[in-house]
């Protein structure tokens, strides 16, 4: 018994030393290889993909077995099962499967299988090229073949934008597979000579239908054209091409198209729970502040719309201090930082790593719990892949969080018609702490900081602005003040772009709503008209939305639903369930909106001619005016010269310059006779009203006498004092001088009179000259008084002064 059994165990040894003799690199006879070759070869038509358990089941060289074994990859994926057989047979191969399902083996293994069948070697050229949509996808590809095709052969070059050209151009022709970024590759084909592509033997595209997109369409066409048309091609993507054109572009007639999930009941993975809240715009920022600070211990990667919109949360959330490892990648970052921070993320635990839709196509940043959209995904697709990030792998697990505008939720719907299993839930108000004193503070004292968020605003109108589907992204239903102000802009910046299209925008009209979109209207044209620069506002823009305001929007109709985790952290009462499953109906005003839309004929071009000739209004006609704005009735009739009359009523079509020229010379000497006229007229005129203006002062004078200020009344209408007392004698006056010299104020007051009326005469008002009014005045007083009346008058006029 025991000799029977040692002899089986000696069978069994010997058949798996068998199993595994298919080729063993370190002998190398070229006989040996050759002979491996051809076993591999043989046994490709006989791949059953259901009775693939282990890779080793899979007729593949001993060199990549080993390099998949030293990597842990011992069981294949579905698609991996699926599509290699296929890719070995040489077909060429449409394959679509789930997010982190494995389909870069799922390719890798293939190219280097082919190569080692052809015995491809450096002086071969480019066999393999791997094209990717982004860098650091290049780059994780890149880094997997390294891992699993280290002991092969083959010569691999990563060719990637933002590297050293010259290097890349000096190696290319040693490069046996290429992974590669559109763009860098066809800047080797039009510029590098050592760059040959003839002999290419396998094509790989990663992330297919982002690869052949509108973005990409002119330089994959002119990549395509350069590729020799005998290859073998492979397509993979989490959201599959299907398009004809796309096929035909790439001269794919019939691909066998391996879809492992098709069936499947989602097409996101099993482990990964997702949910969406629906949110104002002004708390997008407080709500991603909370759950940072609520999520500490987590690996969290949040996704924004724009570079700039990355850019500036990060900068502003460095500077709040959350208490977490803060990374920012995205696509106007420097390469090299760029490997950096990518490699930072890879790394790390707890780390939140803010980025755009550059890190949301095929990066496997291991162990992920948590993806954030925070702004709503342009499609479908897009949220596919981007919410992909986590839960990877065989036992990956993760959870996905999807920040909706009121209006965007419609998204969901097509969200949950494409099979995505995704929940609403509510934030707990209490749990959300909106930094918004803080941010405000700091941006009035860092003038960059403040500039980075006037760009990132702006950026942000703006693709909402130039996305496709304008049902969910709708520039004009966007709070623009409310969203500054979230950012920690009083005064919201100057959008140009949307001023000009705001002056042909017809604001859909809702009952419901009516008020809140004028607002926003009204709001956009006026903010448009700022200036972006300053930060002049009103007491009212200073205002934070009021805390209570902000807990009644969020729990408007938060029914009460226990918390989204089962587990008892803190972190898990962030996030409330609000509904399973929900269906989401198009509101109602939007259908009526549609009804008004059907019911409004289009004015055409010619509807609008029939109704001006109906109203018999005269279009494009011209009417000039003069100088002092009074119009023009008649052109012909403001020419004075010969020349222009006749030049006006000569009908000829266009214009002939030089006698139109000539025209103007003559009309000019008109010119300056009028205008010479004109000023004569004007200074006749002026003239004339100062000979007014002396009229009148001569007459007032002649009424009221001097209007000085230390003129006294005018007593020459008195009777002479001498005329009538005689003239005193020599000695009374040297007794009045000497009388003077002690009374030197009364002898002014006594002399003062009479110089007043000198003066009067100096002015050259000769006494012959008094008007006849005056002396008749004279005439009538010195007749009905008295002497002794009059001279009590005079003293009582002298005192009075
Ligand atoms: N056979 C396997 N066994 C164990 N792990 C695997 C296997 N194949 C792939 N993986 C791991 O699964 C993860 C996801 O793989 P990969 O990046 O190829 O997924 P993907 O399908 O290309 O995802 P995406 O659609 O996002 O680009 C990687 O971490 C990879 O190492």
């Amino acid at each position: 018994m025991k000799q029977n059994k040692q002899e089986e165990k000696a069978k069994q040894q010997k058949s798996k030393k068998d199993k595994f003799k298919l080729y063993k690199p370190k002998k190398k006879k070229s006989s040996e290889e050759d002979a491996a070759i051809q076993y591999l070869q043989a046994q490709y038509d006989k791949i059953n993909p259901d009775a693939i358990k282990t890779f080793k089941d899979f007729p593949l060289s001993q060199k990549t077995l080993k390099g998949l074994k030293d990597n842990n990859y011992v069981t294949p994926t579905e698609i991996q099962r699926q599509a290699i057989g296929y890719a070995l047979q040489g077909k060429d191969i449409l394959g679509a499967a789930k997010t982190g399902s494995g389909k870069t083996l799922a390719f890798l293994i293939p190219i280097l299988e082919n190569l080692f069948c052809k015995k491809w070697t450096r002086l071969d050229g480019v066999g393999a090229l791997v094209i990717s949509p982004t860098r650091e996808l290049a780059y994780q590809i890149y880094e997997t073949l390294r891992k699993v095709g280290g002991l092969h052969d083959f010569s691999a070059g990563l060719i990637i934008g933002g590297q050293n050209l010259k290097f890349e151009r000096k190696r290319m022709d040693q490069i046996n597979i290429l992974i590669c970024t559109p763009g860098r590759l066809l800047q080797h084909m039009d510029e590098n000579p050592l760059f040959d592509c003839s002999h290419l033997q396998i094509l790989v595209l990663d992330e297919a239908d982002r690869c052949l997109d509108m973005g990409f369409e002119t330089t994959m066409n002119a990549i395509i054209e350069n590729l020799p048309q005998e290859r073998q091609t492979l397509l993979f993507s989490a959201t599959q091409t299907k398009s004809v054109k796309d096929l035909a572009r790439l001269s794919l007639s019939f691909p066998t198209y391996v879809a492992p999930h098709e069936q499947a009941e989602t097409v996101t993975p099993e482990s990964l729970q997702q949910s969406y809240i629906v949110c104002e715009i002004d708390e997008k920022i407080g709500i991603l502040w909370s759950f940072i600070r609520n999520h500490l211990k987590q690996k969290v990667l949040v996704f924004m719309a724009t570079c700039k919109q990355v850019k500036y949360t990060y900068d502003l959330f460095c500077k709040l201090r959350p208490g977490v490892s803060l990374l920012a990648l995205y696509g106007t970052l420097h390469q090299e930082k760029r490997e950096r921070i990518y490699n930072e993320f890879c790394r790390k635990s707890n780390v939140v790593l803010f980025a755009t839709d550059l890190a949301s196509r095929g990066l496997d940043f291991p162990h992920v719990n948590w993806v954030i959209q925070m702004d709503c995904p342009e499609d479908v697709e897009t949220y596919i892949h981007r919410a992909g990030r986590t839960a990877r792998g065989v036992f990956g697990k993760g959870e996905g969080l999807l920040m909706l505008l009121p209006h965007e939720e419609k998204i969901v719907e097509d969200l949950k018609k494409s099979k995505i299993p995704i929940n609403k839930i509510a934030v707990d108000p209490s749990k959300v702490v909106a930094p918004q004193r803080k941010i405000e503070g700091l941006l009035s004292d860092n003038t960059e900081l403040k500039q980075t968020a006037q760009r990132a605003f702006v950026s942000y109108v703006k693709s909402i602005f130039l996305m496709k589907n304008k049902e969910i992204f709708n520039v004009h239903l966007l709070d623009t003040d409310a969203y500054a102000r979230s950012l920690g802009l009083i005064v919201p910046p100057r959008i140009r772009f949307l001023h000009k299209n705001l002056k042909g925008y017809n604001p859909p009209k809702k009952e419901s709503d009516n008020e809140e979109n004028e607002d926003v209207l009204d709001k956009l044209k006026t903010k448009a008209e700022n200036d972006a620069g300053t930060d002049q506002s009103s007491d009212e823009e200073e205002k934070p939305i009021p805390q209570e305001k902000k807990n009644k929007k969020l729990t408007k109709e938060l029914p009460k639903f226990d918390f989204h985790n089962d587990a008892d952290s803190e972190e898990d009462e962030f996030l409330q369930v609000k509904k399973a499953n929900v269906d989401v109906k198009p509101p109602i005003e939007e259908e009526e909106q549609n009804i008004t839309k059907k019911k409004k004929k289009p004015l055409t071009k010619a509807a609008v001619a029939k109704k001006l000739l109906k109203k018999k209004i005269k279009v494009n006609t011209q009417v000039k005016f003069t100088e002092d704005g009074e119009a023009i009735e008649d052109e012909k009739k403001d020419v004075k010269s010969d020349l222009a009359k006749q030049f006006i009523n000569e009908d000829v079509g266009g214009i002939d310059i030089e006698k139109a020229k000539e025209v103007l010379k003559e009309e000019d000497k008109y010119d300056k006779i009028r205008f010479r006229e004109k000023v004569k007229a004007k200074h006749k005129e002026q003239k004339r009203k100062l000979k007014n203006k002396k009229k009148e002062e001569a007459e007032e004078q002649d009424d009221f006498g001097s209007q000085s200020e230390s003129d006294g009344p005018d007593l020459s209408w008195l009777p002479d004092p001498d005329k009538i007392y005689g003239k005193k004698d020599s000695g009374s006056e040297k007794e009045d001088q000497s009388h003077t010299e002690d009374n030197s104020d009364l002898e002014e007051e006594k002399y003062h009179r009479p110089l007043k009326h000198k003066l009067v005469e100096s002015k050259g008002i000769p006494q012959d000259s008094v008007a006849p009014r005056k002396k008749k005045k004279l005439k009538d007083i010195s007749g009905s008084l008295s002497i002794q009346e009059a001279e009590a008058l005079a003293m009582r006029l002298l005192q009075s002064q």
